[in-house]
């Protein structure tokens, strides 16, 4: 294995070894504090452009599998951990961590203090950062770090660009793809329902004549402010068919109510993020990916009332509109990695699906 070093756009460099693709690649380094899951979080679309650090000192021991994909196609730009081990040993592993990396062309790092690195965004922020060999020009990586923008519509790059039907017995949902993770799919095929999976740009009208009992907004990569046109088409269905929002998709919905969302230091990315319900009291324990959050203080001045908070930073974690049936969370209800606490969401939005067929339907 080569040498292999991080650069980071404030001048640190990190040494260690190289796996997975022998390629440099730029990216938001950005840190996870899963113990397990890495083959979920690789392949999750929501990590476009962004260069993960896991904080688990030993990654790869249970190899990759042929189920646990959240996309079939990985979106990051790289992985970091402290130790890599290349021969799995587990009775669903297909192939190692190493091996996938190399085959989808995403660099790997592997030997480095992944301890200092996390300590350092945490009191810095996410920092940009190439992996690269170690021979490179140093100063020259850091200028055009520097010199560089923030990654733009990501979810452009990794919502389908067609749509399809994972055809099911029971409700009609309509899948809005932000980028989104399988788990959100099978969660919908689970309860029976009937999916159609749409790109990103589809209009309101497009989705109400594709007969929705309801829409499910995705998780995603990027800035929510990158996607007006799906701001545009959310008020174009808000009243009309019940909505449910994950992540990038709650995000959306808040925008299109019209509050705003800004930029955390540093982000929520973990299986272990505890989340309070204001309603009960009652705690679930999340899986959580995200960079930006919806402003608490914006909520004020829209129809939305906040339902669920952070324990761990107060940020605001959930939402459901006071008029209309519509519902979203920052965290992830499918898991996947992660613990199951909020599965239940699933069945809430089904409840309101539900619900919203009884009423009269038109005056
Ligand atoms: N997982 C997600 O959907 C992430 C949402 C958004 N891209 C963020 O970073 O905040």
């Amino acid at each position: 294995m080569s040498e292999k070093i991080l650069v980071l756009e404030n001048g640190e460099v990190f040494k260690g070894y190289g796996f997975g693709a022998d390629v440099q690649m730029s990216g938001e380094v950005v840190f996870n504090t899963g113990m397990t899951g890495y083959q979920e979080i690789l392949s999750d679309p929501s990590y476009c452009g962004q260069i993960v650090t896991l904080t688990y000192p030993l990654i790869g021991n249970y190899g990759i599998n042929r189920d646990d994909f959240e996309s079939i196609t990985p979106a990051i730009h790289g992985l970091i951990v402290k130790e890599i081990e290349l021969e799995p040993s587990h009775w669903r592993s297909e192939e190692s961590l190493h091996t996938l990396l190399e085959a989808k062309g995403i660099p790997g790092l592997a030997g480095i203090d992944t301890r200092k690195l996390t300590r350092l965004i945490r009191e810095h922020g996410t920092l940009k950062g190439r992996i690269c060999a170690s021979d490179v020009d140093v100063a020259a990586v850091v200028e055009m770090l520097k010199a560089s923008e923030w990654m733009k519509n990501q979810v452009e790059l990794v919502s389908t660009k067609d749509p399809y039907h994972v055809p099911g017995k029971g409700k009609r949902v309509v899948l809005v793809d932000f980028g989104m993770k399988h788990g959100i799919l099978h969660g919908l095929i689970e309860r029976q329902c009937d999916v159609i999976v749409v790109p990103y740009k589809t209009t309101a009208e497009e989705i109400i004549r594709l007969g929705a009992d309801g829409v499910l907004l995705s998780n995603g990569p990027g800035n929510p402010e990158d996607v007006p046109e799906a701001i545009e088409m959310i008020k174009g269905i808000l009243g009309k068919v019940p909505i449910f929002g994950i992540c990038l998709g709650h995000q959306l919905l808040a925008l299109a109510c019209g509050a705003t969302t800004s930029r955390l230091r540093f982000g929520h990315r973990g299986s272990n993020h505890p989340v309070r319900e204001l309603a009960t009291g009652k705690i679930d324990i999340t899986a959580q990916n995200h960079g930006y959050t919806v402003d608490a203080e914006s909520l004020e001045a829209t129809e939305l009332e906040l339902t669920h908070v952070a324990v761990n930073d107060g940020t605001v974690e959930g939402v459901q509109h006071k008029v209309y049936p519509a519902f979203s969370v920052q965290y992830h209800p499918e898991a996947s990695p992660g613990p199951d606490d909020a599965n239940h969401l699933f069945d809430s939005f089904m409840k309101l699906i539900n619900e919203n067929k009884k009423q009269p339907q038109h005056v």
